[in-house]
């Protein structure tokens, strides 16, 4: 068993530190924000996430998990360190590295001090050329050794998607990591051979390369099935049933996974990551036709929803969820949120029913546009039951589902029009008031 620092307390580095110390290791989480090294402490998770909770609790009554603010002591009680910090969009679309520096520097500094060996395993989503340009002339300035020989240094992106974070740590579909030095790149490979699927050991670019691709790869199904699925509304056709019969295809391998039509697609990854891919892909002069048009299409996306809720002529407009997706109360480039803001820009009366918002706000946690601060500001639009917000509302927009929202709104499509973004139940369309995007 490892005995691991994982810096940054986000989605990836509490679903992680979380995760390891169920599996026997030893982890201290470290975060520069004192709220989530006493929340973690406390038992409590730093975010919302399916069987997060317990996770956490155990962790921290076993022993095995513990959060400091202290980056020293974590790295001198440790032999490696996972670096979990954010990777926001800088303005121009770039990848912002300035927690990645703040926490290379930190670590650097650490094993300054340290007698032991030390690894350094980079887990932050970084492009090409990151690790190598960046992240290790930050870590040997800061430590004064050399890296490789006198302390590891490794990238290992992670796979996870919020909501089902821990079933996917546990079954990721790829695991992939490069490594500077042997030893580093042993202790990851003995670290990950308990997975289900194939472990890919590979050179550090290739691995920040593979995350970008696999997020862009994403991002490029769902418009491509969405686009297929505008296609088939307007000719008549179910772009459902068109992409379902397509990936039945045996002999062009096609995971239906991100091919169902629908939504925009938003959230902390995809959009920041499909910019950050064009903005190299500048940079090196090559060009990315395709990822352009991937923003593009999304974004219109977005304005077909706001079309379909304007068509229905009605001002009262009740969304059920506004988070980027269901499971998660995370806002951040929720397209359910953009689209409520260009309803409220219009002058329509939004009210929202999302429970993991709505305790996130009730918490003082969290927040509309959190991130990036892109969101409009909906607390006073919250509405506490699925039943009052149909009371209140004159057209309904499905963007998220909610099991216990399910019955309610198929008996309030008999009354009112409702706007289906999330694929509720595709037998209601032939009910003249109720449609989806594109099927
Ligand atoms: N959210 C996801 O589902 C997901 C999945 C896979 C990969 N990623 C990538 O993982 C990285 C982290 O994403 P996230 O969503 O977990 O981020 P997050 O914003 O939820 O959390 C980042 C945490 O790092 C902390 N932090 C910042 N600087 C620090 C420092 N110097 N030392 C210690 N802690 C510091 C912040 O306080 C925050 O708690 C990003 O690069 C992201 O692209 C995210
Ligand atoms: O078939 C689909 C699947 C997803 N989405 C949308 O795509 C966005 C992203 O969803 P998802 O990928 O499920 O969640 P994330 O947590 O953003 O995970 C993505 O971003 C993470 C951060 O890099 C990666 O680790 C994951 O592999 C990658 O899927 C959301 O708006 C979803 O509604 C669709 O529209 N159609």
């Amino acid at each position: 068993m490892a005995k691991i620092s994982v810096f940054g307390i986000g989605y990836v580095g509490v679903v992680s530190a979380a995760c390891l110390a169920r599996d026997g290791h030893e982890v201290v989480a470290v975060d520069i924000d004192p709220g989530k090294v006493e929340a973690l402490n406390a038992g409590r998770s730093t975010v919302v996430e399916d069987g997060i909770d317990e996770l956490v609790a155990d962790g921290v009554a076993s022993g095995r998990l513990s959060a400091t603010t202290d980056a020293v002591g974590a790295v001198a009680s440790t032999e490696a360190s996972f670096v979990c910090v954010g990777t926001p969009s800088d303005p121009d679309g770039s990848v912002g590295l300035a927690h990645v520096i703040a926490a290379c520097e930190h670590i650097g500094r650490a094993i300054a001090d340290k007698r032991d060996r030390h690894g350094v395993i980079v887990r932050s989503t970084i492009v090409p050329g990151t690790m190598k340009e960046v992240c290790v002339p930050t870590l040997e300035v800061a430590s004064g050794l050399r890296a490789g020989s006198e302390f590891g240094v490794g990238y290992f992106p992670e796979f996870l998607r919020e909501g089902t974070a821990i079933a996917d740590y546990d079954d990721p579909g790829l695991v992939v990591f490069g490594a500077l030095d042997e030893a580093t790149g042993d202790f990851l490979g003995e670290l990950n051979a308990g997975f289900p699927c194939q472990v890919n050991r590979v050179d550090i670019g290739t691995a920040e390369m593979i995350k970008y691709t696999s997020n862009a790869w994403r991002a490029l199904k769902i418009t491509f099935a969405n686009e297929i699925g505008n296609i088939a509304k307007a000719s008549g056709l179910d772009g459902q049933e068109v992409m379902r019969v397509l990936c039945s295809d045996g002999k062009v391998a096609m995971s239906p996974a991100f091919l169902r039509p629908g939504f925009a697609f938003g959230g902390s990854c995809l959009p920041k990551d499909v910019r950050a891919l064009r903005c190299l892909a500048s940079e090196l002069g090559v060009g990315s036709p395709v990822l352009d048009a991937v923003l593009q299409a999304n974004a219109a996306q977005i304005e077909r929803a706001e079309q379909m809720v304007r068509d229905s002529g009605k001002q009262r407009i009740g969304f059920v969820g506004v988070s980027f997706k269901a499971g998660t109360d995370d806002l951040r480039e929720s397209p359910l949120a953009a689209l409520a803001a260009r309803l409220i820009e219009a002058g329509g009366e939004v009210r929202v029913y999302d429970p993991f918002v709505a305790k996130a706000l009730s918490n003082g946690n969290g927040g509309i546009g959190r991130g990036n601060g892109d969101g409009p500001d909906l607390r006073g639009c919250m509405i506490p039951s699925i039943d009052e917000l149909i009371d209140q509302s004159d057209v309904l927009l499905i963007g998220n589902r909610y099991a216990e929202a399910t019955e309610a709104l198929k008996a309030a499509a008999a009354e009112r029009p409702v706007i289906d973004l999330a694929r509720l139940d595709a037998n209601l369309v032939s009910n003249g008031t109720y449609q989806g995007i594109c099927w």
